[in-house]
């Protein structure tokens, strides 16, 4: 009984930990305006020996939920398949289906985060039809663990699918090793990282060099 109580403290310790965290990440995220108009969803693989000895659980974002505030039905626990772990009133986010499919096909991935921008919509529709946008000559591509003087980074691009499995098989499709993102066209991007950590630092240098890219383009037009 005893082995039990603390097999349950262990495992609710590392559910509120994680919760913690994405409160934590979301509102820095949020204060940059990066989840307007309920937009965005963001997951956290927990960490916690007993849980993944059965099947990993991922803690997710609830769907349309307004991300600047805090409450007490903003995250729910998944498993790979998407479905709930404890049953709820509250729903996973719609893109719950793109999470899952992104933790299996990432081997240690611990986080992932997906945001609506300015920047990222202007990017993905300017460079759509390429079907990617690289990056290169650039100092923020050392945050991409891309340390070589002559480095870049090619971020793939895809149609926004409404079908939330084939928008998830594509980004299957499109995931390029060493790359840990992908843009939606007119829609946004999915970032990861094998650690909440590394997914926010990724997704904000991405950022960096998407409005970097487009402020440039306007000064070298007008
Ligand atoms: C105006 S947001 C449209 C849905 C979307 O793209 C998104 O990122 C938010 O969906 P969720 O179900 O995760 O709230
Ligand atoms: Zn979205």
């Amino acid at each position: 009984m005893a082995a039990n109580n603390n097999f349950e403290k262990i495992t609710i310790e590392a559910i509120q930990q994680t919760f913690n965290t994405l409160q934590t990440v979301k509102g820095t995220l949020s204060q940059k305006g990066w989840f307007p108009a309920t937009s965005g969803n963001m997951s956290v693989r927990i960490k916690c020996s007993s849980i993944e000895q059965n099947q990993p659980i991922i803690a997710i974002t609830s769907s349309g939920k307004d991300k600047s505030v805090h409450t007490p039905e903003d995250f729910l626990l998944v498993n790979l398949d998407g479905n709930l772990v404890f049953p709820s009133t509250l729903k996973p986010s719609a893109e719950t289906l793109v999470h899952t499919a992104i933790y299996k096909l990432i081997p240690n991935c611990q986080a992932v985060f997906h945001v609506h921008t300015i920047y990222n919509n202007l990017i993905s529709d300017l460079y759509g039809d390429q079907g990617k946008v690289t990056f290169m000559k650039q100092e923020m591509i050392k945050a991409f663990d891309l340390w070589k003087e002559d480095a870049s980074i090619s971020v793939p691009i895809i149609e926004n699918f409404s079908c939330i499995p084939k928008l998830a098989e594509e980004i299957g499709r499109v995931i390029q090793p060493g790359v840990p993102g992908v843009l939606i066209r007119n829609h946004g991007i999915y970032v990861w990282g094998n650690s909440d950590f590394t997914a926010k630092r990724h997704l904000e240098a991405f950022e960096f060099l998407f409005e970097y890219q487009i402020k440039k383009f306007f000064l070298q037009k007008f």
